[in-house]
């Protein structure tokens, strides 16, 4: 029974009563449909309609990665006797491409759900729990509005972490939120972080004609990759780049001339035109008045949350990168196809369905790309039990030998006496895509042995990277 009636009270402050809340309009604006039709929804979102994937994230820096390769790859042609350069960037229709295709994408969203959706109502202010009033919960926004729910979902996503030494020196930085609109291209660019967003935007802006420096707190890129992964990629990335390992930053200063000195432990400072800040992103839990409705955080800062996304407060749920252990699109919208089909099921139903987090794959689009799927070597070993282990070099293969590919490898990981994959990592062209049937395998519980005779591997393609990565696992 729809329930959305708003109503004013003495105080001018706006009330309404609904069924269903959903705070973020990121993976969290995919949960109603037509059988949410009869619902009254209310939908939260305080910065741009869409969420971070589309408007900041994954999509934008795709977009900027295929620049990217476009550019990287003319660079290299005269290896293969093509006469190519790249002779300037065009900045400013780069990033017109890039959102005057999505700035679109985002309003027509929102559009969508303010107009054409009778049974929603959008809010576009920040707004947290107030407790509960009876068997609602009170949800206040930042612009005074009231709503009671019967019930919520918290699909609040996550923000750029800034280190202290940088949030506190007033210098000027970017994050992801920022960086892709920047005006121009810096001439000298210095990313501090070491992860997925440090190595994309590095590829970005590097293969765009920045100078680029990497700044790293371990001794590694990506260490929290395969070790051989991280390593190759590592040293591939010291012969693009500038890139500092164990480096600890003492302090950030902007200059007279407007460019930015980063000091350092070692004594050896950067400067730069620009810097950009990749340092991890934290969950946007604490910003939502959880402490009202008794919902501690976990350590990490995630909502709590069960295998069928329901934290401690009953009638709320919570999905994506604010209670998820993975920070990632696809299992968003894996959580949120769960939490979608619980609502309809019902709080207390017998028959919750449970996320599926065994065989979780991602891929970052630095140069060259990279996937991953299951156990490093590392945490296979400690698992006890008896694995082996194939690393097969893309060059070795008709495809990667046809590109003289020298660098990249696919690396995989499977238990000796039954043949179970238990991992697979790749560096290298196209492992973003090549990747693929190994999930499915592990998915679908096929083994290494019949997933390398029990199917054709089309001839002269990459994946045959991967035929020969199984066929050279010695199995029992
Ligand atoms: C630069 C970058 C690149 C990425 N690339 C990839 C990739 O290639 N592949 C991949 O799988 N993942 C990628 N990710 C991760 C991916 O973007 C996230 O995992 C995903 O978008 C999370 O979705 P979500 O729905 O949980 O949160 P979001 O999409 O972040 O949605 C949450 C929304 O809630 C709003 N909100 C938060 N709190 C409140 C509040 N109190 N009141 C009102 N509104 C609120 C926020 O404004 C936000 O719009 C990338 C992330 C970044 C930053
Ligand atoms: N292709 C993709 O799927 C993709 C792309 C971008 C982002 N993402 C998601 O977004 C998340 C956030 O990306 P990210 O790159 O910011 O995080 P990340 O966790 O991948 O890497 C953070 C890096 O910052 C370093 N770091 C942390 N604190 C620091 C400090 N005080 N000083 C210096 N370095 C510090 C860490 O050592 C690490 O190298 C990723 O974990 C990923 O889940 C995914």
């Amino acid at each position: 029974m729809a329930d959305h009636d708003v109503r004013r009270r003495s105080t001018a402050v706006t009330t309404q009563q609904v069924d269903l809340a959903i705070i973020g309009s990121g993976s969290g604006n995919s949960i109603p449909d037509e059988r949410f039709d009869a619902a009254g929804i209310a939908i939260f979102e305080e910065g741009v309609y869409g969420g971070t994937c589309l408007n900041v994230g994954c999509i934008p820096t795709k977009m900027f990665v295929y620049a990217a390769d476009v550019a990287a790859s003319a660079r290299t042609a005269s290896t293969y006797g093509v006469d190519a350069s790249v002779n300037s960037v065009d900045w400013p229709a780069i990033v017109n491409r890039v959102f005057g295709r999505i700035d679109p994408i985002s309003e027509g969203g929102k559009e969508y759900r303010v107009d054409r959706c009778e049974n929603v109502t959008v809010y576009t202010s920040h707004v947290r729990f107030d407790g509960r009033d009876g068997d609602r919960y009170r949800l206040v926004t930042d612009a005074g509005d009231e709503v009671l729910a019967r019930e919520v979902v918290i699909a609040a996503g996550s923000r750029s972490d800034v280190p202290p030494v940088i949030a506190g020196s007033g210098i000027r930085y970017y994050t992801n939120s920022d960086v892709m609109r920047l005006p121009a291209l810096p001439k000298r660019l210095a990313i501090v972080g070491s992860g997925y967003i440090a190595a994309e935007f590095a590829h970005v802006f590097g293969a765009l004609g920045v100078d680029v420096t990497v700044i790293a707190r371990s001794g590694r890129l990506l260490r929290a990759l395969d070790d051989d992964v991280s390593e190759r990629f590592t040293d591939l990335a010291a012969q693009e780049w500038t890139v500092r390992l164990n480096a600890t930053m003492t302090g950030a200063a902007q200059q007279a001339d407007g460019s930015i000195r980063l000091e350092f432990a070692d004594g050896d400072p950067v400067e730069a035109d620009a810097v950009l800040v990749a340092t991890g992103r934290t969950p946007n839990g604490d910003r939502l008045g959880l402490e009202s409705i008794g919902v501690a955080l976990l350590d990490d800062g995630r909502v709590p949350v069960d295998a069928h996304g329901r934290t401690p407060a009953e009638n709320v749920w919570a999905l994506g990168d604010v209670s998820s252990p993975y920070q990632l699109k696809h299992v968003a919208n894996h959580e949120q196809r769960i939490v979608q089909g619980n609502l309809l099921r019902g709080w207390g139903s017998d028959d919750l369905a449970a996320f599926d987090h065994r065989y979780v794959p991602f891929a970052v689009f630095t140069h060259p790309q990279i996937a991953a799927v299951g156990l490093t070597e590392a945490q296979a070993r400690d698992t006890g039990r008896d694995i082996t282990v194939k690393v097969q070099n893309y060059g070795d293969v008709a495809y990667g030998w046809a590109m003289e590919d020298t660098t990249g490898f696919c690396k995989l990981i499977a238990d000796r006496a039954t043949g179970e994959i238990l991992g697979a990592h790749l560096i290298g062209p196209q492992a973003s895509t090549v990747i693929q049937p190994v999930i499915q395998a592990m998915s679908f519980g096929l083994g290494a042995r019949e997933m390398a005779r029990g199917q054709y591997w089309i001839h002269p393609a990459m994946p045959e990277v991967l035929e020969n990565a199984l066929l050279g696992l010695e199995l029992d």
